[in-house]
């Protein structure tokens, strides 16, 4: 029988459920700086894809609730994890907790293991039970807010006054995702080459999702991955045709380092970039990001093509935008999304510069824009877009 465990939200909402993965800790454990199961909570809409959920780089400092309500039914499997090539140090799974109204444990295809042995494995908490679609509603509501899984005090009588407090108490003590640097905690930490015959791709690593990797090898590129400190120097001595920002965890705006770096490379390389490297080429250019409600965490965001007019579905996970007003006046806002009509994607032809905040690596989700990373070679190779050659 799985343990009672409980999820907490700041606003002093508590979930009761039970344990999967590793065992939740006890309240009386509750101390900043120890191996607790906390974080920004999210909620992800997709129905499927929660082992790249998992380990994708830019959930660091996330609790991800899911929304479809059974998970886990096809297992686990290492070939899917979406953390790049980190040195060994670095945990696989990326997610805080993991949070479903059902996880699955039945029998599993030939060489997977459960979802459950999955989180033991990797050292990671899961809950099941919670009643995700309230739970949902309530971020939806109130926004994202920091959260953590516990067990009670004492398992005997449940959840007590004393507990509750005890928790409310620690989650105050934690910091919000706002202004947080999670970079330094994902990606390479030196200079990784790999070969190919074709565009050379500076590539920095801010916790760099596997399929982005994967997309660029298979356009034959050859790509210099760099450590998210590196300076202009490096990207110098590697001498690529362009460079591209990754993904990457927590609040933009305090990335001060690599927003210097883009300023001081456009106009001398061509600058392309998906999500956090979106968010980094935006301020570099001047403008602000902001924090929003709750984000966009799904594989079923719809996407406008300004130029086009064409919708397509995307792959997406962020909590943080740019801010339009403060574009300046000479950058396009060529994607925008259909929903809440927030920015998705800024193009700047003089300046070679070509950005998405949505994934069209997918992984997981679906592939409709996997011809981005064409564009994003176009840019580089000053070469027509795909739309211009249908044209
Ligand atoms: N996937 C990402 O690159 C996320 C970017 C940033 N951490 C955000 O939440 O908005």
């Amino acid at each position: 029988m799985q343990e009672k465990a409980y999820l907490v939200l700041e606003n002093g909402s508590v979930f009761p459920g039970r344990c999967f993965g590793v065992e939740a800790p006890g309240v009386s454990t509750l101390a900043v700086g120890s191996d607790i199961p906390f974080g920004e909570l999210v909620f992800n809409t997709g129905m499927s894809g929660y082992h790249e959920i998992l380990t994708d780089p830019s959930y660091t400092g996330q609790i991800v609730t899911m929304t479809y309500p059974h998970i886990g039914n096809y297992g686990c499997d290492d070939h899917w994890s979406e953390n790049g090539p980190e040195p060994s140090s670095r945990k696989d799974v990326k997610v805080s907790a993991l949070v479903v109204r059902e996880v699955y444990d039945g029998p599993l295809p030939h060489g997977r293991i459960s979802l459950d042995l999955y989180l033991k494995n990797n050292n990671i908490c899961g809950i099941t039970g919670i009643d995700t679609r309230k739970l949902t509603i309530m971020l939806r509501d109130n926004g994202s807010c920091n959260a953590v899984v516990v067990r009670p005090s004492d398992t005997g009588s449940g959840w007590t006054d004393s507990d509750h407090k005890a928790c409310l108490e620690y989650l105050k003590s934690l910091p919000s995702m706002e202004g947080q640097n999670l970079i330094a905690d994902v990606g390479v930490d030196e200079v990784v080459h790999f070969p190919g015959s074709g565009t050379h791709i500076a590539l920095l690593d801010c916790g760099i999702k596997a399929n982005i990797l994967r997309e660029l090898e298979s356009r034959s590129c050859r790509i210099s991955l760099l450590p998210s400190g590196a300076t202009i120097q490096d990207i110098e001595k590697v001498n690529p045709d362009g460079v591209f920002l990754s993904n990457g965890p927590g609040d933009p705006a305090v990335l001060e380092h690599q927003t210097s770096l883009v300023q001081n490379l456009l106009g001398k390389y061509p600058v392309v970039g998906i999500c956090l490297g979106h968010q980094i080429i935006g301020q570099a250019i001047g403008s602000q990001t902001y924090k929003m409600k709750f984000g966009h965490h799904g594989c079923n965001h719809p996407v406008r093509d300004e130029k086009t007019g064409r919708v397509f579905v995307t792959s997406q996970n962020h909590g943080f935008a740019v801010n339009e007003k403060t574009l300046p006046k000479d950058v396009t806002v060529r994607f925008r999304n259909a929903n809440d009509g927030s920015i998705e994607g800024l193009e700047w032809k003089e300046k070679k510069l070509l950005c998405v905040q949505f994934h069209p690596e997918a992984s997981p989700g679906p592939v409709d824009s996997s011809w981005i990373f064409d564009a994003f070679l176009d840019v580089i190779n000053n070469t027509a877009s795909p739309e211009e050659k249908v044209k």
